[in-house]
């Protein structure tokens, strides 16, 4: 059964001037994590927000457990947890304070739902007297969630919630959401961090308000139409000019410590590059085949 179902919506902002989502369709099956990743200004915020009933879609239509986002409202706000990227607690309210005020607002109490939230809590309990405007990033990014989970809703929208995030802090965050999961609630989750995408069942890579693919992140690899190289020497910088002066270089992008490479003609290219630069850079470079991350397919997409 499909939890959540986007179909041809469309919103803009400044009388159309500014297009925040053109044509966005898709489907989140109960119990999935799916995930929207996407840069800045890809229209995951407004996407959320129409489907959490707070903005209304210009056309197409929505559904959260098969209720309509215009006429039952009322009723999804009741199922669906609401995690915003811009931070959604009370800052001068304590941990204690700021969950037993959302618990108050859904009618419920921490006990109630303690099984939902024990894991996170426990975390948070040491602190829990301590003002939210106090605590790390990461501590309040569990405690945004827990409060999102106080009225056990049986969807979970969380907007880039490991944005500015520790690392540690964002593993564990994601050990979470397998977790809840695992309870049967459905995830939607947005993130501008590509690595975040292989954590997912399924993703909808988005860019300008478009959806470019939907898929598992390994079908999303395994589609990307190229072969890639990772090539690597002491002057990164001056490898990647060289590499670029190429004339069949398709792609050639800093990517970490190393550069990611596509050739116009693939393999029948490789013996020609590897001249080019060893004629060129002057210097040993690296050169290895490597399989495609999702961000190299993302950049092959937009
Ligand atoms: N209320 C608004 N008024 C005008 N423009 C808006 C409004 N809300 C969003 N936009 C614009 O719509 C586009 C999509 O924004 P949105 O916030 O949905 O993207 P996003 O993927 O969530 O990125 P971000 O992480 O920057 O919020 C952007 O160009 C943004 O500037």
């Amino acid at each position: 059964m499909n939890a959540i179902i986007a179909n041809r919506l469309f919103k803009s902002f400044e009388k159309g001037k500014i297009k925040a989502l053109e044509d966005i369709s898709f489907e989140v099956k109960q119990s999935e994590l799916f995930g929207l990743i996407g840069p800045d200004g890809a229209g995951k915020t407004t996407l959320f927000r129409i489907l959490a009933t707070l903005l209304l879609a210009e056309s197409g239509e929505a559904s959260v457990d098969s209720l309509d986002v215009k006429k039952d409202y009322k009723a999804i706000r009741k199922r669906v947890g609401y995690m915003p990227g811009k931070f959604s607690l009370y800052q001068d309210l304590s941990v204690e304070e700021n969950l037993n005020f959302f618990a108050h607002v859904f009618g419920t109490t921490i006990e109630q739902n303690y099984h939902l939230i024990k894991d996170i809590y426990q975390q948070l309990e040491p602190f829990k007297t301590r003002k939210a405007g106090k605590l790390s990033g990461g501590m309040k990014q569990k405690l945004a969630l827990c409060c999102a989970l106080i009225h056990e809703p049986s969807v979970l929208f969380l907007d880039e919630p490991t944005t500015g995030v520790d690392p540690v802090s964002r593993k564990e965050f994601w050990e979470m959401l397998k977790y809840l999961k695992s309870e049967g609630i459905t995830i939607l989750v947005s993130t501008p961090y590509m690595d975040e995408a292989s954590l997912c069942d399924r993703v909808a890579l988005m860019q300008k308000g478009k959806i470019l693919d939907i898929d598992t992140p390994e079908g999303i690899i395994e589609k990307y139409p190229k072969k890639i190289w990772s090539i690597h020497a002491s002057n990164m910088y001056a490898l990647l000019q060289v590499a670029r002066a190429f004339p069949n270089t398709h792609t050639c992008f800093g990517f970490g410590e190393s550069h990611h490479l596509t050739l116009k003609n693939d393999e029948k290219d490789y013996e020609d590059f590897c001249n080019y630069v060893q004629k060129h850079y002057k210097e040993p470079f690296q050169i290895q085949e490597i399989t495609a991350t999702i961000e190299d397919c993302f950049m092959a997409l937009s």
